[in-house]
């Protein structure tokens, strides 16, 4: 489905949005995308309508609901009338109609069996439209995100994203599901009550009427309480659902650094603030609920009370009275269940809010106008050139600075430099994860903002330290999903990384299943993994951010071996953290504070005896601790 709620926003930007955009843009004038996805940014209604288009392809559907809503809601308000006639006119004591009576029963029984199929059709459709809307509104809300840049991740909680798309996109069903439900079948109900009970009797109806100002105040009186009780138990929800997310996909540096006892103590702060949201929540809606109540029942009384002396005095017959009291109690039943339903509509509306946040950012990258098309000469196009790069992630704090290199296709690059040096963001702008401060990126000779950004990723295969693996066997894990890759081709890449080794020892080989984050795999085993997807996909460009963690000697050879296949013909970058990986490279990249300091291969930079030679004299050591020694030696040399 297309994205209606972008189409809409982009043709009609409201004040809300020309907020957004102004709050969206640096000081370089790009879009930051730091969103505040909790902020209510529609007053009222506005976010709920302008989720409509989604349930738009389900019109024909919601009429059908409505027409069982109407047989339900008539077979209901028919009943204590078929009770009133049966009273007053076959069970008359001076002229009793036993025929006419069993009459009336069938009639009664065949109303409720119509009753009961209406009410069972339009809930089972209902339930049915409303998963189809919210599937629609999911998988929106999915590719939105997915298609955000990097920056928007950096600054949004993950967490928040994952109450949007599960809890927000639920309560968002529940208003097209009971809200819609309760408010079409209850309303048709009422006007359907007060019909009836003018037919019965004009005046007693006209009495009855006085409750309707009453309750209309009740509501005026809850209503702003109820609404800002519904938000804070939402944000403080989401905030627990966040904090949640946080601290389970960081457990082990939790565990590791003893943090158990203090993120458990914050848990339970959190975890309180939301219980007590929670009670003053269910506390208000009750005692709205319970005034409803109380008027109902009083008003029941009042009837019994007045009504009685009526018929006592012949104004009225008493199967009227009958019919009247049963009338007045289901009056209160369907305003009830309305104003019941105002929390689900209190929620709804936040949480359409929080939905339409999201989807109207747009991504802080966007593809091209006009891409440039990859034909088989570009895809086969390693080259790639750095023209003055600058690049900051915030205004005024600089991270890279003019950098200035060419790699031909097939070379072999390695990348080092201490920790916070710019390594890993220069491989961030070469996918165009974000955009330079200055300067161009150019692969196969065309600036990689020409490219639409899945053609260039396309190009580029990336192996990182933590390989990514996902839910599905190995083969799956080697060939992305990808129907066109064979078994035959999955086993070759395999085979010429060296994977095939330790993938032929699991349980079911290729179809063994593996965990979430490849947990059932070593690190070394993980990478190889990784070099076999290269190999699969067959890219012409390859960045290795080489794993910290140290290998046995044993799965190292392997990985190095793995490494030197995949690197075959293809342009490789390297982010080297041991010097024994880039030691055979053609070009070697010395990065210090955002500069590229030293440039040259292993041999040459040794004996310029700088930055580089310092690392290698600490070769044991490593590579983020090389550092102080080079500065010294920087600083020796200077001084001399
Ligand atoms: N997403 C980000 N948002 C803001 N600043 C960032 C981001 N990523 C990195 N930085 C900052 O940019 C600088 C360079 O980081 P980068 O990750 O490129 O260094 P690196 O050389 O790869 O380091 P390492 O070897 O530790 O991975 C650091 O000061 C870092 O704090």
């Amino acid at each position: 489905m297309s994205d209606p709620m972008n189409a809409k926003a982009q043709k009609q930007p409201d004040s809300n949005q020309q907020q957004e955009s102004k709050e969206n843009k640096d000081s370089n004038g790009t879009r930051n995308a730091t969103p505040d996805l909790d902020r209510s940014s529609s007053k009222g209604i506005t976010g709920l309508i302008r989720l409509l288009p989604y349930a738009k392809p389900r019109v024909w559907g919601f009429v059908l609901i409505f027409a069982f809503a109407i047989i339900f809601n008539i077979t209901g308000t028919l009943q204590p009338y078929l009770v009133k006639v049966a009273i007053d006119n076959d069970l008359n004591i001076s002229n009793p109609d036993l025929r006419g009576l069993i009459i009336i029963g069938l009639v009664y029984i065949l109303s409720v069996v119509i009753g009961v199929a209406a009410n069972y059709a339009q809930v089972v459709m209902l339930q049915y439209n409303g998963q189809s809307i919210i599937r629609a509104i999911r998988l929106d809300l999915f590719r939105h995100i997915a298609n955000q840049a990097m920056q928007f991740f950096d600054r949004t909680a993950i967490g928040r994203l994952v109450t949007n798309v599960s809890n927000d996109t639920e309560t968002v069903n529940q208003f097209f599901t009971q809200f819609f439900l309760s408010t079409v079948s209850n309303g048709m109900s009422l006007v359907m009550i007060v019909f009836a009970m003018y037919e019965l009797d004009a005046r007693v109806a006209t009495y009855s009427m006085i409750l309707v100002p009453i309750v209309f105040v009740i509501s005026f009186v809850f209503r702003k309480r109820m609404r800002r009780a519904y938000q804070t138990t939402r944000t403080r929800l989401s905030n627990v659902v966040v904090f949640l997310a946080e601290n389970l996909s960081g457990i082990r540096i939790i565990q590791i650094f003893l943090q158990e006892k203090r993120q458990a103590k914050l848990f339970e702060q959190l975890n309180s603030s939301h219980r007590e949201a929670n009670i003053l929540e269910y506390g208000t809606s009750v005692s709205f609920n319970r005034s409803l109540e109380l008027l109902g029942n009083l008003a029941v009384a009042a009837m019994i009370f007045v009504g009685g002396d009526v018929v006592l005095h012949h104004g009225m017959e008493f199967g009227t009275l009958y019919a009247f009291i049963t009338y007045i109690r289901n009056f209160f039943a369907p305003i009830n269940a309305i104003t019941q339903q105002w929390n689900t509509l209190l929620s709804a509306l936040v949480s359409a809010d929080r939905i339409g946040n999201v989807l109207r950012l747009e991504p802080a990258i966007q593809d091209p106008v006009e891409p440039v098309q990859i034909d088989d000469f570009l895809r086969s196009q390693g080259s790639i050139e750095f023209k003055h790069v600058s690049f900051a992630y915030h205004p005024d704090q600089p991270v890279l600075r003019n950098i200035d290199f060419t790699i031909e296709p097939g070379e072999f690059v390695g990348f080092v430099g201490a920790t916070g040096a710019g390594k890993s963001s220069i491989m961030s702008l070469l996918m165009r994860f974000y955009d330079v401060t200055d300067g161009q990126i150019l692969v196969g000779g065309q600036d990689v903002r020409d490219f639409r950004q899945a053609d260039l990723h396309s190009l580029i295969g990336l192996v990182q330290q933590d390989v990514y693996v996902f839910s599905g066997t190995v083969a799956d894990n080697i060939r992305l999903f990808r129907s066109d890759i064979s078994d035959e081709q999955v086993v070759n890449a395999a085979v010429t990384v060296g994977a095939n080794r330790f993938i032929e020892r699991l349980p079911n080989g290729y179809q063994t299943p593996l965990y979430a984050k490849g947990m059932n795999l070593s690190m070394g085993e993980r990478q190889l993994l990784a070099f076999a997807r290269i190999v699969a996909l067959d890219p012409a460009i390859i960045i290795l951010d080489e794993a910290t963690a140290s290998l046995d000697s044993r799965t190292e050879e392997w990985v190095q071996a793995g490494l030197q296949a995949v690197s075959q013909s293809r342009t490789t970058l390297v982010i080297a953290h041991r010097l024994s990986t880039i030691r055979n490279a053609d070009t070697i990249y010395v990065l210090d504070k955002g500069r590229i300091v030293e440039r040259g291969n292993h041999e040459a930079l040794v004996a310029a005896g700088g930055y580089y030679a310092a690392l290698h004299e600490n070769s044991g050591i490593d590579a983020k601790d090389f550092r102080k020694n080079a500065q010294m030696r920087l600083e020796c040399k200077a001084t001399t």
